[in-house]
């Protein structure tokens, strides 16, 4: 197991946001986080990452606890790939990848040869290539996400935490990413996506994790957990499930 958390409770100035929230996280996994807007998703990935701290309960990272390890450790175990990122400077796109390059070499360093061949081919390998030179800031959100996605990958970590990553991606895009989160978990990273798409958790997803009202109401099989039932729950949306005999799945309002 990479990831363990144990009964995580954090909460807001004003009310409790999560309550006992525990669950594993292993290698070759592609898990789904679904909950409706403001259910703490992202704040939970943040805990992941020691962004911030859980009031109680534990967190162990590669068997470590994670409140003993610096951040440059994290940050070998664990790339992230936020909702949204607003740099200071007007860096180049590939001044933003191989920014992803930095828990492994040292801020002291300028990159060597191997990190600007990984560099360059992950830009190549994810269609980015046209990009490199662009300023981050003059780039589409599509292509910043794109832009994010291949950071996080030249990170080079077993773990990768994708918080919304479709956002303001086309509909080829999003499936090449499904594709590609599908192959990287087959490859024996483990991932951990917020999607606001049910249907995205039953194509791309091993694991399906929900957050309803501060707690984790599931944890399973995207096909056992994602059903119209739980969408009417999480979401107070009616929906019609299909399930075709292909297996897949699909739902109209
Ligand atoms: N720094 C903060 N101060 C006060 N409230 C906060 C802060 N950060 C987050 N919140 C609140 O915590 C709740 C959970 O936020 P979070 O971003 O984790 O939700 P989410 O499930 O990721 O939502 P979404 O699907 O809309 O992105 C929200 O109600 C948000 O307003």
């Amino acid at each position: 197991m990479i990831i363990s958390a144990r009964d995580l409770c954090y909460s807001l100035p004003q009310r409790p946001l999560l309550s006992d929230i525990s669950f594993d996280l292993y290698a070759g996994e592609c898990v789904a986080l679904l909950g409706a807007n403001g259910a703490g998703k992202s704040t939970l990935l943040k805990l992941l990452l020691r962004l911030l701290s859980p009031e109680s309960g534990s967190l162990r990272l590669a068997g470590k606890p994670l409140e003993t390890m610096k951040r440059r450790e994290i940050a070998r175990h664990i790339a992230y790939v936020p909702q949204h990122h607003q740099p200071h400077f007007p860096f180049t796109a590939w001044q933003v990848v191989m920014q992803g390059r930095l828990p492994v070499n040292g801020l002291a360093r300028s990159p060597s040869p191997r990190d600007i061949s990984r560099v360059e081919n992950a830009f190549e390998e994810n269609g980015i290539a046209h990009l490199a030179s662009r300023i981050y800031t003059h780039l589409s959100g599509g292509e910043r996400q794109r832009v994010l996605i291949t950071r996080a990958l030249v990170q080079d970590t077993p773990v990768i935490l994708l918080d919304e990553p479709v956002n303001g991606l086309d509909y080829g895009h999003q499936l090449h990413l499904l594709s590609q989160l599908k192959t990287l978990a087959s490859q024996g990273y483990t991932l951990l996506m917020i999607t606001h798409q049910p249907e995205h958790a039953l194509m791309a997803a091993s694991r399906a994790l929900v957050l309803h009202e501060g707690r984790l109401i599931a944890d399973g099989v995207p096909s056992d957990v994602v059903d119209s039932a739980l969408i009417s729950r999480i979401y107070q949306a009616q929906v019609q499930q299909i399930d075709l005999n292909s297996g897949h799945r699909f739902f109209i309002p």
